[in-house]
């Protein structure tokens, strides 16, 4: 589906979204209520992903396909390997198969996991014969990502005597494994993580708990993409947020006042206003916390016609697609001044936006997403419209909400 997008007359919009659950949770959390039945989840996300995880957990032979949901991957890699009796292949998309997943798969070998790879040493498919796993100490890489890291934290109470892990290198997306941790204290489990080592109780039962699942921050970040680019005064409320949250994106509402955007929390929702505080030419950020909202602010920056300089963007090459010469690719399209490197991305403040542009998306719903709030500034289309999915299928549907004009082709 091709999409021709119109932002809303005088750049002007007073709306209140209500945003799916977060993707990240959801899939934590329909793992630990595979392995605990006595957790109820709320809110869950009606995404793609979280719906693949949902049937995947659901298979005990056979074929698992997990499509494009790296969560997915990472964290049944770890489900099935601890499941005894059940034996299945993990597969997904071609992309998922660029994907690398050697350091997880390494990890729960070591542990005694039994898993061989179908096609590609290091990469899915991969066949796995589930296991007892009594060991409990593994050391891996922590740099590369860090879906690794929670695919082991999540399965660990269930093992018979937990998990001690050592992370070697810098750690990478910490906010990821702090909701990890959070999410298994919530249950009941005990945690620790000091310096370079995480520790997780076993755990046999946990009492009744309801999960509630707070929306998916990453996709609050179109609406503050939206927002930084309208008229001063302009208000998006969204829900159902909350000012302590699980998501390390939620540094949303600190990073986007450099472009005049406050957030004020109000009970289970926010509210953006555009203010006409004026935006700096450069702008730095290290998103090695929150990589997912690389693009986000990549696309605010050549909209507000401002520069930045974004780092500790290393992770961005093995995601969906390759985001740093994705956004390469499509922002020269529109006429940027960008240059990347293979973990930092500069644009260099330009006033022109050359309009009726064909955003191609690989495959990855945040290049549609991303680029969507341009529309606020010129009008463009989207190929492959449908790709946000992934994570927000309601995306195109709320940006109607807020008066964007949308033309199917
Ligand atoms: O654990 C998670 O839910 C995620 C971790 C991050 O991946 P990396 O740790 O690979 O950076 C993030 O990009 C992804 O969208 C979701
Ligand atoms: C990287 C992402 O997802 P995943 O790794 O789960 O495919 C994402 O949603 O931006």
């Amino acid at each position: 589906m091709k999409l021709h997008l119109t932002g809303p007359a005088n750049n002007q919009l007073n709306n209140t979204i209500t945003i799916t659950g977060s993707k990240s949770e959801s899939n934590r959390s329909l793992l630990l209520a595979a392995l605990f039945p006595d957790i109820k989840i709320e809110n869950i996300s009606n995404s793609d992903d979280a719906q693949v995880m949902a049937k995947g957990l659901k298979i005990s032979d056979g074929t698992v396909d997990i499509h494009h949901a790296g969560t997915a991957m990472r964290f049944l890699t770890g489900y099935f390997s601890s499941q005894e009796g059940k034996e299945v292949i993990l597969t997904g998309s071609k992309r998922m198969t660029e994907r690398p997943i050697k350091i997880l798969v390494d990890a729960l070998k070591s542990l005694g996991a039994e898993i061989s790879y179908v096609q590609e040493d290091g990469y899915p498919p991969i066949k796995i014969k589930g296991q007892k796993i009594v060991k409990d100490k593994v050391s891996l890489p922590a740099n590369v990502s860090s879906q690794y890291i929670s695919s082991l934290l999540l399965i660990a109470p269930s093992l018979e005597n937990g998990l001690e892990l050592e992370l070697v290198g810098k750690i990478t997306s910490v906010p990821y494994i702090k909701m990890t941790l959070a999410l298994l204290e919530e249950i009941g489990v005990e945690t620790s993580f000091e310096g370079n080592i995480i520790k997780v109780s076993a755990k046999d039962k946990v009492a009744p708990t309801t999960l509630v699942v707070e929306s998916d921050w990453s996709s609050a970040s179109y609406f503050y993409g939206i927002c930084a680019l309208a008229a001063p005064g302009t208000e998006i409320t969204l829900s159902a947020y909350k000012q302590k949250s699980l998501q390390g994106d939620s540094v949303l509402a600190d990073i986007y006042t450099s472009f005049g955007v406050e957030t004020t929390f109000g009970e289970n929702k926010i509210t953006l206003r555009k203010t006409d505080k004026k935006v700096l030419a450069e702008n730095e950020f290290d998103l090695a916390n929150a990589p997912d909202i690389a693009q986000t602010i990549a696309v605010t920056c050549f909209g507000l016609g401002v520069g930045c300089h974004l780092i500790g963007l290393h992770t961005l090459k093995i995601k969906e697609t390759d985001r740093l010469e994705a956004l390469h690719t499509e922002l020269s399209k529109l006429g940027a001044d960008i240059s990347v490197t293979d973990k930092t991305l500069t644009i260099i403040p330009s006033k022109t936006i050359i309009p009726e542009v064909a955003i191609d998306t690989y495959n990855d719903h945040r290049m549609a997403m991303a680029f969507a709030p341009l529309a606020m500034k010129t009008t463009m289309f989207v190929n492959d419209a449908e790709v946000v999915s992934k994570s927000y299928p309601d995306f195109w549907n709320d940006l109607k909400q807020l008066d964007f004009s949308l033309k199917e082709l």
